[in-house]
């Protein structure tokens, strides 16, 4: 409500079944009722088991007014405290009727944090009925579209060992899908918690061509690469991906570099280019024999990563005696589009990424612009950022005025005298006794060596001066700090900039689709 919207759960759904408001007009799931769904989900377990969650619970078989008369004699729905519960293929079409009743009253939208290729025909039937969609699941955007003209030289070298679904043969449903691109919201499907797709939108709507895409875009490659460099066998390293939650339900979806170019695709069609998933070049970590029609999740996990652990070993061993370091990379330029491992620099901005960090650089026509992920931190930086054009994008003058203009975006109602601002030169070289001509000629060379002493004395703890800007609860403040030349501030040459954001992340939810009733959707 702080933000002056109102959202109201309605329902929420797994691969079995949906569970949903008796009444959807006047009920939601509340926090209480979510965290235990979300218990009952971490423990594996299905939605239907929540009908035993308190012991006895009022079994009133409500019949679906869309039930056919042999189905009516099974119950296919039961009432749990104030819920129906509806199992498949019933509940994709309770979806609909939900759709149809909340969208022109109260907007809906529906929320798919699945890896499901199955969500595509639901999701395009309630945009088109006037709801929104918002996806974590990248397989409903990278679905089959009719290029306007295949790429003829379009190489698949690895990607038979890619897990493809039917996602491949629902063109109808995707061109259904984004012809209402106002009503789909997709932040999460590239680089998680970084604001990668909602900063390219903006780019591309200032007219700035992006000229070429990289990026480490993986967080269990990421992840997977760091820790093996680190020694750990490769096999063991998976696992813990997949328990920590980085990997996809099948782990297979981020080794065979599937998953990366499932991203790459939704970032080279967000840069216009027609194509699907077949024109990308796809390297895979593991041998064909060990994919999913060959082998059980369990199986890959137990039998088959083992086997494969001292090849990756000994590629990361050949790149670390060179200095380097591997890193699965995304590349997207004019018809190139390809993901696969490259030897890097462990200085590059690439190769310095430790654990599941994403990295995107992104090339316009003044410059790069990048975004990076750190634990909680992500960092937007801009090269070149005192050149006119990136200023254009929205880049403003002074530090001072950055910063208050970045404080009241944050909702601080406060004015430039809050904001305690350190200046490089002392008060008698101001506007107020000076002419710029005097301060360039006169003023600045008298200082010239106060200055080298403070950069020399940072320099001679190993440390490096920045002009930095910070804003946190009450403070805000503007001036010199010496910081650790590693540092993302630190690192920074020329006339780049960046910005650090601390933010909470949100990672993996278990819940597939929240029927989320937002009073203004649009
Ligand atoms: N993990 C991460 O850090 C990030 C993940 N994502 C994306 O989020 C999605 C989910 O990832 P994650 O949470 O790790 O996956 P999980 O496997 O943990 O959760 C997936 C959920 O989707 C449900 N589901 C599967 N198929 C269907 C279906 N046809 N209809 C309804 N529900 C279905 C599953 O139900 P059941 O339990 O019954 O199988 C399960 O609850 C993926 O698309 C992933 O790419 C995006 C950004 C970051
Ligand atoms: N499996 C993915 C999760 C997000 O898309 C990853 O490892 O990056």
């Amino acid at each position: 409500m702080q933000q002056g919207v109102r959202l109201r759960v309605v329902g929420v759904c797994d691969s079995k079944s949906l569970l949903v408001a008796l009444d959807v007009f006047t009920m939601e799931l509340d926090d209480t009722f979510l965290m235990e769904v979300c218990r009952v989900k971490l423990n594996g377990s299905s939605l239907l088991t929540l009908s035993n969650v308190d012991g006895p619970f009022p079994m009133n078989y409500l019949l679906s007014p869309l039930m056919s008369d042999s189905l009516a004699e099974l119950p296919r729905s039961i009432s749990y405290r104030e819920c129906q519960i509806f199992s498949n293929p019933e509940s994709m079409r309770k979806l609909a009727d939900i759709a149809a009743l909340l969208v022109r009253s109260t907007g809906l939208a529906f929320v798919d944090c699945s890896a499901s290729s199955e969500t595509i025909g639901v999701l395009s039937r309630v945009v088109d009925m006037g709801c929104c969609v918002v996806l974590a699941n990248k397989k409903p955007l990278t679905s089959s579209m009719a290029p306007e003209s295949f790429c003829q030289n379009s190489v698949f070298s690895m990607s038979s060992f890619a897990i493809q679904g039917p996602e491949d043969t629902r063109t109808e449903d995707y061109d259904k899908l984004v012809s209402q691109p106002r009503r789909i919201r997709h932040e999460c499907t590239v680089g998680a918690g970084l604001p990668v797709i909602a900063s390219l939108n903006r780019m591309l709507s200032c007219g700035d061509p992006i000229h070429r895409i990289i990026g480490s875009l993986s967080g269990t490659l990421g992840y997977v690469m760091s820790e093996v460099e680190d020694g750990k066998p490769f096999s063991q390293v998976v696992k813990s991906a997949k328990s920590l939650g980085y990997t996809e339900p099948d782990p297979r979806d981020d080794l065979s570099g599937m998953d990366v170019a499932r991203k790459a695709l939704i970032l080279a069609r967000l840069l216009g280019r027609r194509i699907n998933l077949d024109s990308i070049k796809i390297e895979s970590l593991y041998p064909v024999e060990m994919g999913p029609n060959f082998m059980s999740v369990e199986d890959f996990l137990l039998n088959g990563l083992p086997s494969i652990d001292k090849d990756i070993q000994q590629m990361v061993e050949k790149a670390s005696s060179n200095g380097n370091v591997l890193r699965y990379v995304c590349v997207i330029e004019d018809s190139r589009c390809e993901v696969g491992i490259q030897e890097l620099q462990k200085d590059s901005p690439l190769g310095r990424l430790r654990g599941s960090d994403n990295v995107i650089l992104g090339m316009i026509s003044v410059g790069w612009m990048w975004q990076e992920r750190n634990e909680n931190n992500y960092s937007l930086c801009c090269h070149s950022g005192l050149s006119r054009d990136t200023m254009i994008m929205g880049l403003v003058v002074d530090p001072a005025n950055k910063a208050l203009i970045l404080a009241r975006l944050l909702g601080r109602r406060i004015n430039l005298d809050s904001i305690k601002i350190e200046s490089l030169y002392p008060v008698e070289m101001g506007p107020n006794f000076m002419s710029v001509e005097d301060f360039l000629l006169n003023g600045l060379p008298s200082i010239d060596k106060d200055i080298q002493q403070m950069v020399e004395k940072a320099s001679s703890n190993g440390n490096v001066l920045r002009y930095v800007c910070v804003i946190e609860d009450s403070r805000c403040e503007v001036g010199i700090q010496e910081l650790q030349k590693d540092s993302p501030l630190g690192r920074l040459r020329g006339s780049d900039n960046v910005v650090t954001v601390s933010a909470l992340f949100c990672w993996c939810t278990r819940i597939f689709v929240v029927l989320l009733n937002i009073k203004s959707c649009l």
